[in-house]
């Protein structure tokens, strides 16, 4: 098998640059095979991640060539520890293969990010109400609030605390009905409904058939008066109702502009959980436990130096690390802190410089397509794929209008909103495999001075 391995990784060679072979091909081991899947091990997800985006179908072919009996791959994150080996999450939507009752049954599982719970939260003095709160309100005990309104700059674990209250009902007491929403989702929701005359079954769903609400990002309803009447019934509804509500939001509700006084007063009676960026010890203690859930061993003075960079962004502080281990992992050297200087330096002076060409180019080098292929009146699916994929980062990771980005695709504004709203739609619905590809981007975006 050693042998039959080797040829493969041979064969991949052409059609990759030498650098790319040598970061990502070379450094993959060859596992096994289990009944008619073909074990590889990968550094780690942005290894498998790399892997499943690129090369999968051609690693599938000349495996299949040569051992008959492989229908699939699966991929292994092996850890520093070759003893340790974590599964990757299982692909399911490359190349074509038989349906499954799992793809027709509901999916039941809520979207809540896995690697967001209490656990892997770390409490400090800046988070430590917060975090009580939140585990008071997902807790079974009687708490003498059950409604939370978090706030915090951005990157300071609202989201993670959310989606924390999530997973424990979902682990724990599946049985209750926990609705997780954007303040945007909620509004462009209410509007279809609202056209499409459904509005009595957004009122039942968000007032009778919830048990828990997750709203997150408050801010966007300013100005928004119609959303704002529609949401002042919704939590009326469920506080009358006993129901629990966790709200998230960048500025405290007085000091949001244009919510309209009844809105306002309900979230300021709210039980309001700040959050401040956290201090040294703690963020060292977050560095080391995002290294240690990714199964990387760091030495003190990496967590150290990585934690006085970075002092008010925790999701800032996440990418550094993540640029460290993948850079080690992938170039096989071992994490030092001159490692952690040249990364941090390369991350911290291009994040803030992301802009519509950065992603223009990730996004078509990700599809194979051209720039002037975005910009073109060309329908193909793929191509309006990578289009709307394009507007949805343009609008996530810069300040660009809608205006402004409907001019860079040479479109109207109203088919970038539609183009963002869709993939918004998509992203939070089931769409997997859109998921990843999203996810594979962003990373590629911001690693991407890592790996030029
Ligand atoms: N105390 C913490 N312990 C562990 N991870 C944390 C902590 N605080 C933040 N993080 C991590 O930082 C990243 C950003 O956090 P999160 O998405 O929750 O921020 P946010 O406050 O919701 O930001 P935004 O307002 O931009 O949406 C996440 O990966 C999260 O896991």
């Amino acid at each position: 098998m050693v042998q039959e391995w080797q040829q493969i990784k041979e064969e991949l060679k052409s059609g990759l640059s030498r650098g790319q072979y040598d970061l990502w091909v070379s450094t993959l081991d060859c596992l096994g095979c289990d009944d008619d899947q073909l074990v590889l091990g990968c550094k780690n997800w942005l290894h498998v991640e790399w892997v499943r985006g690129k090369i999968h179908d051609r690693l599938l072919q000349a495996a299949a060539a040569r051992f008959p009996e492989v229908r699939g791959i699966r991929y292994k994150i092996i850890a520093s520890d070759p003893l340790q080996v974590e599964e990757a999450e299982p692909e399911t939507d490359l190349g074509p293969r038989q349906i499954s009752f799992a793809d027709v049954a509901p999916e039941h599982r809520p979207l809540f990010n896995p690697r967001f719970t209490f656990d892997q939260f770390v409490v400090g003095q800046s988070n430590q109400f917060a975090y009580a709160t939140c585990r008071a309100i997902a807790g079974d005990q009687p708490f003498f609030n059950q409604s939370i309104y978090l706030v915090a700059n951005p990157g300071l674990g609202k989201s993670h605390l959310a989606h924390a209250v999530g997973n424990l009902f979902f682990s724990e007491r599946s049985g209750t009905r926990v609705h997780y929403v954007t303040s945007e989702q909620f509004a462009n929701e209410m509007i279809g409904a609202l056209k499409q005359d459904r509005i009595e079954g957004f009122k039942r769903k968000y007032r009778e058939n919830c048990d828990v609400l997750l709203l997150e990002k408050i801010e966007f309803f300013s100005g928004k008066r119609k959303i704002q009447d529609e949401l002042v019934y919704t939590l009326d509804e469920l506080l009358d109702r006993g129901k629990k509500i966790v709200c998230t939001g960048n500025a405290s509700p007085k000091d949001i502009p244009k919510l309209n006084s009844e809105l306002r007063s309900r979230l300021s009676g709210v039980l309001v959980a700040p959050i401040e960026p956290p201090d040294f010890h703690t963020r060292v203690a977050i560095v080391r436990k995002k290294a240690a859930y990714e199964n990387v061993k760091l030495p003190a003075e990496v967590a150290e130096f990585l934690a006085d960079q970075v002092t008010s962004d925790v999701r800032q502080l996440e990418s550094c690390l993540i640029g460290v281990m993948a850079k080690s992992n992938i170039l096989g050297v071992p994490i030092s802190l001159a490692l952690a200087q040249e990364v941090s330096q390369a991350l911290l002076d291009s994040l803030p410089n992301l802009g519509m060409e950065n992603i223009v180019q990730t996004v078509c080098s990700t599809f194979g397509v051209t720039p002037n292929d975005l910009r073109s009146r060309a329908r193909g699916k793929q191509l309006s794929q990578a289009r709307h994929v394009a507007m949805y980062l343009c609008r996530q990771y810069t300040s660009e209008s809608l205006a402004s980005i409907a001019r860079a695709f040479g479109r109207s504004h109203s088919t970038v909103l539609y183009a963002v709203r869709r993939m918004q739609q998509e992203l939070d619905g089931k769409n997997a495999s859109l998921k990843r590809q999203v996810d594979y981007i962003s990373r590629r975006l911001e690693t991407g001075c890592l790996f030029p």
